[in-house]
């Protein structure tokens, strides 16, 4: 059954990448299900490799599925045409890590911010019209129109990505690692721009990240992977401040705290654990 509440509904889905040569097939991921709502961020956790970047492609249509399906909206997307993809562009935009490979280097910034919108039929003078908008909205000059992305710091890079992701007004944006390869303060302003951006418009993120410090600050739920699988899902302050499932805890205490007292206990709760986990396996 649709539940209408439900933004983005992702229902038992599994990708596996084929094999070539010697190189056997990868599950990836496997038994994958969770929900969207309108306005709501979920964030997605895990180490590196376990599936959280390939769950966005899917979405994106960039991962083909083997299993499961994906419903946006209501309607199943799990196979959409490429016909229907570009109709679903208008709906589910895409915030990428790398401010400095992500945008054309040869474009004008009014280029790359109109580009979504003629894509989605506006005229360009229409489009062209709309982007001092987008800089202020994003909080960049509204003389950057005419000037290179090389011209901008990878946090005013990643500004006019979201200026781009937002322009045909979106209600899901997926976001892959979007402030990792940023500096601490410059992420918080792009994450502070995120949060100002959803209180005001109600698009939905999906937040890829294995940064939990910045899970823990933009989620509303999380979902914690692991090989390709979901370990742990619920309220973002539930599953960071008492994580249930012993590999969320491991990952929890692994993450470095500014607090040197904290980083301590974090130490000293880890040993323990570990002393804990192989008296249970022996
Ligand atoms: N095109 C591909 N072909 C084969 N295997 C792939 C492909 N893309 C990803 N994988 C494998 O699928 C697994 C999940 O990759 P994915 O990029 O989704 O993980 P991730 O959690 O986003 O990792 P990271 O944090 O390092 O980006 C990894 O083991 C990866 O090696």
């Amino acid at each position: 059954m649709t539940n209408t509440n439900r933004l983005l509904e992702v229902e038992k889905l599994a990708v596996e990448y084929p094999g070539h040569g010697r190189k056997p097939a990868f599950k990836a991921l496997e038994e994958i299900s969770f929900a969207i709502r309108q306005g709501e961020t979920l964030g997605l956790v895990g180490e590196s490799g376990s599936g959280k970047t390939t769950i966005g492609r899917a979405i994106l249509g960039l991962a083909k599925p083997t299993a499961g399906h994906i419903r946006f909206d209501g309607k199943d997307i799990t196979h959409a045409s490429r016909h229907d993809r570009r109709a679903l562009s208008r709906d589910i935009q895409v915030v990428f890590q790398d401010p400095y490979t992500s945008l054309n280097p040869s474009m004008t910034v009014e280029d790359i911010l109109s580009e979504p919108l003629t894509i989605q039929g506006t005229t360009k003078k229409d489009a062209l019209a709309r982007v001092r908008g987008l800089l202020d909205r994003v909080h960049l000059p509204a003389n950057s129109g005419g000037r290179l992305p090389r011209e901008f710091s990878g946090g005013q890079r990643q500004r006019i990505a979201i200026a781009r992701a937002i322009a045909v007004k979106p209600r899901l944006i997926v976001c892959d690692e979007p402030v990792s390869a940023l500096d601490l303060t410059t992420q918080a302003t792009v994450l502070d721009l995120l949060v100002e951006i959803q209180e005001a418009t109600k698009v939905a993120y999906l937040f890829v990240s294995h940064d939990l410090s910045v899970i823990r600050h933009i989620s509303h739920n999380v979902i914690v992977l692991y090989k390709g699988h979901i370990v742990e899902k619920g309220r973002a302050a539930q599953v960071t401040s008492q994580p249930a499932h012993p590999y969320t805890q491991r990952l929890f205490m692994s993450a470095p705290v500014p607090n040197p007292a904290q980083q301590r206990e974090r130490r000293e709760a880890r040993r323990q654990l570990v002393t804990a986990t192989a008296e249970q396996a022996a």
